[in-house]
């Protein structure tokens, strides 16, 4: 027997199937297996629970492929789909009941619900087939349940004697995760396959490992798993970006309320509570003008000024009386005296007397005909009492109109929602804080990351947490993210999320903070690897969001703008939490790459009035941070085809706007 065991792993579940970000058992089945060095996942697919599907898949991979093991995971429950085992025992040469018998022993002792699993077992030819459940937790306890007799099994199966097998096994059961010993790395990298594909077996495919030459990319994926072990192909299915940005939103909940005073601390917040005003803007007849109050029906003339009446709060708590004949000298905001109809501006009138020390003004012409109600600001003619003056979903601008408003109705509190905090890590061997004085070290950098991404929160309004740094160590990380977990109701990390040996992110993420991963690569550029998770909360409640942004400079401030923001805005009750957009001409002709890509931009106004757009710079590569310099916005530009390859200069296209227009 080769040393070497080919696995084919198969999800069954018409959402997954659908929606290949929803496989998470899958990916989970993958990674368990790869963990073991013996084992080498060849083929994996994603199909919906039907049952045709199922048996051409399966028997293709028996037969065609000649894989040592095939795993299937999903429709073994009691569920009107579910008949996983209804389409694979049909195919079974000879079942297996040891083995379904050991995994239920297993199962049954961890939760009672495995009693749910209708899950089967057996042979196909030389092909062991088991099948799981359809959850990553299941997958984990049945496939421990069986790793350690799998090989010796799957050598039975091939007419082996088992003697092999068995004897390695004599050394115990090796947990997934651990290094293999020197014997069996040395057995595994001596060993060589050669196999087909398996496209096309029903459904849709969600990766494939092709053979060695061909895997360029590289993973790692299993702490603790040696380099030559990591897997080469990304287990995370490349989602479009609408797919992604729907998988985070639809997982942001608005955080409660909470009742807080009016001031500027609600700059940016969002009211969850109609404002009713209790008091009337004005709340007395004002005076509109510096003149005099008068009766408009007096009419143009000479009249005594028998009454003055200055801004400023009555002494007796109420005004004067003007009799027909009489004016009062007012001042703006001035309180009318009773009886009074109209002002008159100081300006349309004339001094004809005053008393001896010029203090008093006595008589005093009025040289213009007024209309009743002229320059006079009746009671609640701004803010009646009653009146909605903010509605719910609100939100309180920087610019002033809303806390304008509620101080003026004398609102002492309001229920706004609470503001997210988010926390900042930057990752990296390589990465010194922006500020170190000392000159860098070759191989290292500074770290732009966190002030740029800190410094956008801040002007967005949202408070942040500074993380700092940590090291590409598992221990690092997994303290700094937890501490970060305790305290932000978003943590964003940057760095380590693609497949070098030192991007540990996404293991992390799983095997140590018990996150689901919802994605961990985008079909986009930049941010390719922008992986998104959910989080227990240490402190109970909503699920944490965590996102492992990319390290590179560019790529991680864009998938900021792109999901964090947005889903900082949600987390804070804003309705409208997307960037807006506008289209603008572009100003050049814009190569498309092969990914949608988000390209750094300037959008102006032309003196004519036409929007138009243009690059910050021609190269737009990820790790160049000038390429953000001046960007106002993020040209949405689509995926390379055989039909267009390019936006020619005039064209218009959809362009993000991230900040003011230029
Ligand atoms: N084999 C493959 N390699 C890479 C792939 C791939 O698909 N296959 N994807 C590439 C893409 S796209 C991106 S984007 C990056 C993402 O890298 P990581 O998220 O793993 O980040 P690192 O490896 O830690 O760093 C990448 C780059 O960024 C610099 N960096 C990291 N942190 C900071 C910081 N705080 N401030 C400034 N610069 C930072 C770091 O030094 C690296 O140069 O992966 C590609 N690789
Ligand atoms: O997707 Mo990466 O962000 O191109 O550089
Ligand atoms: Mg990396």
């Amino acid at each position: 027997m080769s040393s070497t065991l080919r696995v084919g792993v198969l999800t069954i579940s018409d959402t997954a199937s659908q929606d290949s970000a929803a496989d998470i058992s899958g990916p989970s089945l993958c990674r368990l297996v790869e963990a073991e060095p013996r084992y080498t996942v060849e083929v994996t697919a994603c199909i919906p629970d039907d049952h045709k599907a199922i048996q051409k898949t399966v028997t293709a991979w028996c037969d065609d492929l000649d894989l040592h093991l095939v795993l299937t995971t999903g429709g073994t429950g009691f569920g009107v789909r579910d008949c996983t085992p209804e389409a694979v025992l049909p195919l079974l040469d000879r079942q297996t009941p040891g083995i379904s018998h050991l995994i239920f022993a297993k199962s049954i002792q961890i939760t009672p619900f495995a009693a749910l699993s209708r899950a089967v077992s057996g042979i196909r030819g030389q092909t062991l087939v088991l099948t799981f459940p359809g959850s990553p937790k299941a997958v984990k306890e049945n496939f421990e349940a069986v790793a350690q007799m799998l090989p010796h099994a799957i050598d039975l199966a091939r007419g082996g004697t088992g003697k092999k097998t068995h004897e390695k096994m004599q050394g115990g059961p090796r947990p997934s995760g651990i290094a293999p010993t020197s014997a069996e790395e040395k057995g595994q990298t001596e060993s060589s396959h050669g196999h087909g594909h398996g496209h096309g077996h029903g459904g849709h495919t969600c990766f494939h490992h092709s053979d060695r030459e061909a895997r360029t990319d590289a993973a790692s994926l299993g702490l603790g798993t040696p380099v030559s072990r990591r897997l080469r192909k990304s287990p995370y299915p490349l989602i479009p970006m609408e797919q992604a940005l729907s998988s985070v939103m639809d997982r942001v909940v608005p955080l409660p309320s909470v009742h807080k005073p009016v001031d500027e601390s609600l700059i940016g917040a969002v009211l969850d509570e109609d404002v009713v005003a209790v008091e009337a803007v004005p709340g007395y007849r004002a005076s509109i003008l510096d003149g005099y109050a008068v009766i408009d029906t007096d009419g143009p003339g000479q009249y005594p000024v028998t009454a003055v009446s200055i801004a400023a709060a009555s002494s007796n708590g109420s005004v004067t009386t003007l009799l027909p004949g009489q004016i009062a000298r007012i001042t703006t905001g001035g309180a009318l005296p009773e009886g009074a109809t109209a002002v008159v501006m100081v300006e349309d009138t004339l001094l004809v007397k005053s008393s001896e020390d010029g203090t008093r003004e006595e008589t005093v012409e009025i040289l213009a005909k007024v209309r009743k109600g002229e320059a006079i600001r009746e009671i609640g003619s701004d803010i009646q009492v009653g009146q909605t003056v903010l509605k719910k979903g609100q939100v309180i601008s920087a610019v002033g109109g809303e806390i304008g408003v509620l101080a003026s109705i004398g609102v002492q509190k309001v229920l706004v929602r609470q503001r997210p905090v988010v926390g900042f890590l930057s990752t990296g061997n390589e990465v010194v804080n922006h500020d170190n004085g000392e000159a860098l070290k070759i191989g290292q950098i500074r770290d732009s990351n966190r002030p740029t991404l800190i410094a956008a929160t801040k002007a967005a309004g949202f408070d942040y947490l500074d993380l700092g740094i940590a090291p590409d160590s598992p221990e690092d990380l997994e303290a700094a993210i937890k501490g970060g977990l305790a305290k932000c109701d978003i943590v964003v990390t940057t760095g380590g999320v693609s497949m070098g040996e030192m991007d540990l992110l996404k293991p992390i993420l799983e095997q140590k903070l018990g996150a689901t991963i919802h994605f961990g690569r985008i079909m986009m550029k930049p941010g390719k690897p922008t992986t998104f998770a959910t989080v227990p909360n240490p402190n109970g409640g909503q699920p944490r969001l965590m996102f492992a942004l990319p390290g590179n400079p560019v790529s991680a401030t864009v998938t900021f703008h792109l999901f964090v923001l947005p889903a900082l805005r949600k987390l804070a009750g804003y309705e409208k939490y997307m960037w807006p957009s506008v289209q603008a001409a572009v100003a050049h002709d814009v190569r498309l790459d092969e990914r949608p890509e988000y390209q750094r931009a300037v959008v102006s106004v032309t003196p004519e009035g036409s929007i138009k757009v243009q690059s910050t710079d021609k190269n737009q590569m990820s790790s160049r941070m000038v390429s953000m310099l001046g960007a106002n916005s993020l040209m949405v530009l689509p995926g390379r085809t055989a039909q267009r390859d390019s936006v020619s200069t005039g064209q218009k296209i959809e362009c993000l706007l991230i900040s003011n227009l230029g």
